[in-house]
């Protein structure tokens, strides 16, 4: 059976949900017995369509809340169709409305006012449109504490990506600046290429009608690159230079060592065809036509096409605004001495250097303490400055994971609380203030999963760009496995006999850092899968640049 990374043909629907009723029995019973009397009025919205209930207010607690263990069973990923096929749509498709906005009278509302310090929500236009005052109902009551829960991976991945409503703004950069940015709009050719009709070679235009096989022709005018066209006489050749316009009435050119030279005359050894070593106008390129589409990441080889086009400045999107938090009191900086019980913070340097590869710079600082009030200090100062705030860490359940209370205090909120994935499933996603929020995990397989499956596309979305395409391969080994939640495994692409291979380099375990070393991406299995045998299909999402290349 072969694993399809979501929306590709031929992927299977996720069991995820099935299974989950089986873990969550219990907490289904009390839902069947609650349902079964109908509506429980002394529970303000119980017994009305989730969709339809009363906004809670900025920060309030809630019996079944997000850290709750009661009525988490209603977690949105029950609510309806998982909107799936986002991959197979170019990374762009989002949600319904329903799963993924925020319902349409708070978007009119435009949410409520911010924390203090925090710009309201939609002070940036790419995003704006977010209501800040709580946590997305629904989200509400998901339950962290439910073994195996978590969000369907598609759904997770259409909610995250349909939080950057729109792309980032668009900018003008010099011609040469615009490496590694995204094209911001359509760029056509304003020129014909070649401009004019020119001698592939050095040698001698000719007339083909005028010309005979074994012909003394007087070698009358000469044309070099850079000159203005002349005219062929009647009856005669027209010396003429690589990159030449070709003169008047000429319809060939005979490469110098074809012909015999003597004292003024060539002779043709044979007759060409017509056409022979000439560059027509515009049979490379003509003006007007499309040659860059927007959203196309610009490298050396746009570079050429505009400098031939001309073109000085191009419209490009802004880059994104990134602060990276991590936390834990556990972390320190490379160079620092470590206490017992001290580790380095690896992930704040992967994640810096892993965007870096793909073109995007991040503010960071050392690790936040493991306090409410400095992840929130912390958080409130990366929302004032930041397009996106990605956070490590800190994002699970235990006493000292902060970031969501933190959030929460500040008004901001989340439309993914916890994906069924492995790893990185205490995976968070939402809004806080004009700012994106992702809050990846702490453990560092976990928090590259995050990135490769999230924040790449996450921020191929903010600009305009389809996502990277995962690379299609073959499984080099085995295994069987539990199905319900997806899974991300290193792996090193190599080729077997001219095919794509991925190969295992470690085994499992969120915290290992070592089977990153071999690795190339993240081997992707689908939800439902039990079994992987040799030489199946494996999506492969490539921590470099190889999905863009091959799709
Ligand atoms: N009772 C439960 N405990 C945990 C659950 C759960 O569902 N129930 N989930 C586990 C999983 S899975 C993960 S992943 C972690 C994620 O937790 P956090 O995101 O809150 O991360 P921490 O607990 O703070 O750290 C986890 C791990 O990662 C190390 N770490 C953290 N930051 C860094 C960094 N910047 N560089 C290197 N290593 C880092 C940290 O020392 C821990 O070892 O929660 C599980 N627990
Ligand atoms: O999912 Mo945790 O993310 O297994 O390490």
């Amino acid at each position: 059976m072969s694993p399809c990374w979501p929306g590709r043909p031929g992927s299977r629907a996720s069991t995820c949900r099935a299974r989950r009723r089986r873990w969550c029995s219990e907490e289904r019973g009390r839902h069947a017995r609650r349902n079964s009397r109908g509506p429980d009025r002394s529970r303000p919205g119980r017994g009305v369509p989730r969709h339809r209930r009363p906004l809670r207010a900025a920060g309030a607690r809630r019996a079944g809340g997000a850290g709750g263990r009661r009525g988490g069973r209603a977690a949105a990923g029950r609510e309806g169709p998982a909107p799936g096929g986002a991959w197979r749509r170019g990374g762009l498709a989002g949600p319904d409305e329903r799963h993924g906005r925020l319902p349409a009278a708070r978007r009119r509302r435009g949410g409520a006012p911010a924390a203090p310090g925090l710009p309201r929500s939609g002070a940036r236009p790419h995003h704006a449109g977010a209501g800040m005052n709580a946590i997305t109902p629904g989200f509400a009551r998901a339950d962290l504490t439910c073994p195996g829960g978590g969000m369907p991976f598609e759904e997770a991945r259409a909610r995250v990506l349909a939080l950057a409503e729109a792309s980032l703004p668009a900018e003008t950069v010099p011609l040469e600046a615009c490496c590694g940015r995204i094209a911001a709009a359509p760029l056509q050719a304003r020129l014909d290429l070649p401009r004019f009709d020119q001698s592939a070679m050095d040698g001698y235009a000719i007339a083909m009608g005028a010309a005979l096989p074994g012909a003394w022709l007087p070698v009358a005018g000469r044309t070099a690159a850079g000159e203005a066209p002349g005219w062929l006489a009647p009856a005669t050749a027209h010396r003429i230079l690589t990159g030449a316009p070709l003169p008047e009435g000429a319809d060939a050119v005979i490469a110098q060592e074809h012909v015999v030279l003597r004292e003024g005359f060539i002779q043709l050894a044979g007759l060409p065809a017509p056409g022979t070593n000439l560059r027509r106008r515009a049979e490379d390129i003509r003006a007007g036509e499309v040659l860059i589409h927007p959203g196309t990441r610009l490298d050396w080889r746009h570079v050429t096409l505009l400098a031939a086009q001309g073109v000085e400045a191009v419209p490009v999107r802004r880059h994104p605004r990134l602060v990276l938090l991590s936390s834990g009191r556990e972390l320190r900086g490379t160079g620092q001495p470590l206490a017992p019980g001290q580790i380095h913070d690896s992930n704040t340097p992967m994640l810096r250097a892993l965007l870096r590869s793909w073109g995007v710079a991040v503010q960071s600082r050392p690790a936040v303490a493991d306090e409410a009030g400095a992840m929130r200090d912390a958080l409130r100062e990366a929302a004032g400055k930041a397009d996106l705030v990605l956070t490590t860490a800190g994002i699970s359940v235990g006493d000292e994971d902060h970031v969501r209370e933190a959030l929460r205090a500040l008004g901001g909120e989340l439309a993914v609380l916890k994906v069924a994935m492995k790893p990185g499933k205490p995976l968070a996603a939402g809004r806080i203030g004009g700012a994106l929020f992702l809050g990846l995990p702490g453990n560092p397989q976990a928090a590259l999963a995050g990135a490769l499956a999230f924040l790449r596309p996450l921020l191929a979305r903010m600009a305009g760009a389809p996502a990277p395409r995962p690379v299609v391969s073959r499984a080099g080994f085995a295994l069987r496995r539990r199905p319900g939640r997806a899974e991300f495994l290193p792996v090193r692409l190599h080729s077997r006999d001219g095919v794509l291979e991925a190969a295992r380099t470690g085994p499992d375990g969120s915290g290992r850092l070592s089977p990153l070393l071999g690795a190339s991406g993240l081997a992707f299995l689908e939800a439902g899968l039990q079994e992987l045998r040799p030489g199946d299909a494996l999506d492969v999402l490539p921590f470099g640049a190889e999905g863009e290349a091959l799709a």
